[in-house]
């Protein structure tokens, strides 16, 4: 055999002169970079990614074959190419190539987790002069623009804790989600503008404080409170915030939260750059602590088996959670709340004065923003965007009786949006002023039947108070000899 010929000296000296004239006619360097590392299971590498969202956006025009991937999770669409296919780039006047291939396993582990895939990986050539630069710069900057471009293209996500009946029984409280596409942004928010520039301030000077933040010793969170009437767009400044942001929106429904710990376990689980809402708070937890009450009655009842369990049924989802208070605060601030960063809480409700002061107040919820009933400028807001008016004659006659009457920016951006073609912006305008007097009768006839109520209820006092007065003379009278 080879080895009896020739002796292990000698092996060793062919070897070392076999390489040398390898490099010496083959002057490239290569380097791999597979998909799946040795020691992450099932973890994509973090480089692969980036080379391919770096390929597929700057030389993925030059490859001929390409493959579309459906990155999981996110929708987009990540064109890469083929495999076996070659593209070249250039990098400060130097040539590169990049190639794509798969290793397929000769033997499948026997713990194979990724089941059928093969490994793929990318090779990067170059010529062995320009080792040094592109290993430290270029590799560098392919990674980084990879990283950004993943940033730009992420699809941002919107999170629930309402479990679906089907995957409930092996599932429980985690958070599921579908992409996030809301349309509403600041410029869509129809608002008083000094109001909502300074949200907008805020908002953007939270996002860039992280070093702050850490300086004075505080988690990088922000609790906001929106308080308002229903359709006074507190929802649509969620979706505004998320916009803005460029952050997740978890959704969460204390309703279906079993408890406290269910609780810190969903906190545990949203990520970073998230804004954690919780909608109409006032109705979600009962603050007032009365929530015991409801089960002492109908003693009598307790024999009947059936009707038990209905009630007990009921109780249950009647009750919803057993979220507390005390939950919720730790929830908000507590230590587990440090988990992750750069997170914003929000709460919205439409009766601000039923909520537990200890809830509200600073360092839980930072900033209280009010959004209100349609006025001048949030109508101007309104105007611009549904029928792309900046003035009108009649926009001083809406001015006036938006000052005598509530309407929402919700009534009054429906009575604003043209429901067919022919409707012109003149004939919006006029329908709004329509709306606006049928509001304002509205409002004139209840005032008027609480003010006949409250009269006929001093009356009945009045009433009452003489009737006493009458028995209490006939007592007078009785006891008196
Ligand atoms: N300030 C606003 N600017 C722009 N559009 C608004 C505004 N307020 C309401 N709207 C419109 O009305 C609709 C309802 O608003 P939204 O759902 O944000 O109200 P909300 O305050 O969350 O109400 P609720 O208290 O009932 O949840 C939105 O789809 C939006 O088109
Ligand atoms: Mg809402």
């Amino acid at each position: 055999s080879f080895r009896q010929l020739f002796p292990d000296e000698f092996r060793r000296d062919l070897r070392k002169y076999v390489n040398k004239v390898v490099s010496y006619v083959y002057p490239y360097v290569e380097i791999t970079f597979h998909e799946y590392q040795v020691d992450a299971w099932f973890e994509r590498s973090k480089a692969f990614m980036s080379i391919e969202r770096y390929l597929s956006t700057n030389s993925s025009g030059m490859a001929k074959r390409l493959k579309a991937n459906v990155v999981k999770d996110s929708e987009s669409i990540v064109l890469s190419m083929e495999e076996y296919e070659e593209v070249e780039d250039e990098f400060n006047g130097i040539k590169v190539w990049w190639t794509s291939s798969k290793k397929v396993p000769q033997q499948r582990a026997f713990f194979s987790y990724r089941g059928d895939e093969e490994n793929r990986y990318y090779k990067l050539t170059c010529r062995r002069e320009h080792r040094d630069i592109i290993t430290n710069k270029y590799l560098k900057y392919v990674l980084e623009e990879g990283k950004a471009i993943a940033v730009r293209t992420r699809q941002r996500k919107l999170y629930t804790n309402n479990k679906s009946e089907k995957w409930s029984s092996y599932r429980k409280n985690t958070w599921s989600h579908i992409v996030f596409e809301h349309p509403s942004t600041f410029d869509t928010i129809a608002m008083d503008p000094k109001k909502k520039k300074e949200i907008l301030n805020d908002l953007m000077t939270f996002s860039k404080s992280k070093d702050y933040y850490k300086k004075v010793g505080k988690s990088w969170k922000r609790g906001y409170l929106l308080h308002g009437p229903p359709g006074t767009g507190k929802s649509s400044m969620i979706a505004a915030m998320a916009n803005l942001l460029e952050y997740d929106i978890y959704d969460l429904e204390l309703t279906s939260v079993k408890d406290n710990t269910d609780l810190r376990k969903l906190l545990i689980e949203t990520s970073s750059k998230s804004i954690i809402v919780i909608e109409d708070i006032d109705c979600s937890l009962d603050l007032t602590g009365q929530r015991k009450e409801k089960k002492e009655e109908s003693k009598e009842d307790k024999d009947d088996p059936i009707k038990k369990k209905v009630e007990e049924e009921e109780d249950k989802k009647k009750k919803g959670s057993e979220v507390t208070l005390s939950g919720l605060l730790n929830f908000i601030d507590g230590l587990w709340s440090a988990c992750g960063s750069e997170r914003l809480i929000v709460f919205t409700t439409n009766y601000v004065e039923k909520l537990d002061p200890a809830l509200i107040r600073r360092g839980r919820m930072d900033k209280h923003i009010e959004m209100s009933y349609c006025c001048y400028e949030t109508f101007k807001v309104l105007a611009k965007n549904y029928l792309d008016l900046e003035s009108h004659e009649l926009f001083e006659t809406i001015s006036k009786m938006l000052e005598e009457t509530k309407m929402t920016p919700a009534d009054v951006a429906e009575s604003l949006m043209p429901k067919s073609d022919e409707e012109s912006a003149e004939v919006c305008l006029n329908k709004l002023i329509k709306s606006l007097e049928v509001t304002k009768e509205e409002a004139r006839l209840k005032a008027a039947i609480e003010d006949a109520k409250i009269k006929a209820e001093e009356k009945d006092n009045i009433d009452e108070k003489k009737d006493a007065k009458i028995a209490d003379e006939e007592g007078v009278d009785e006891v008196s000899p």
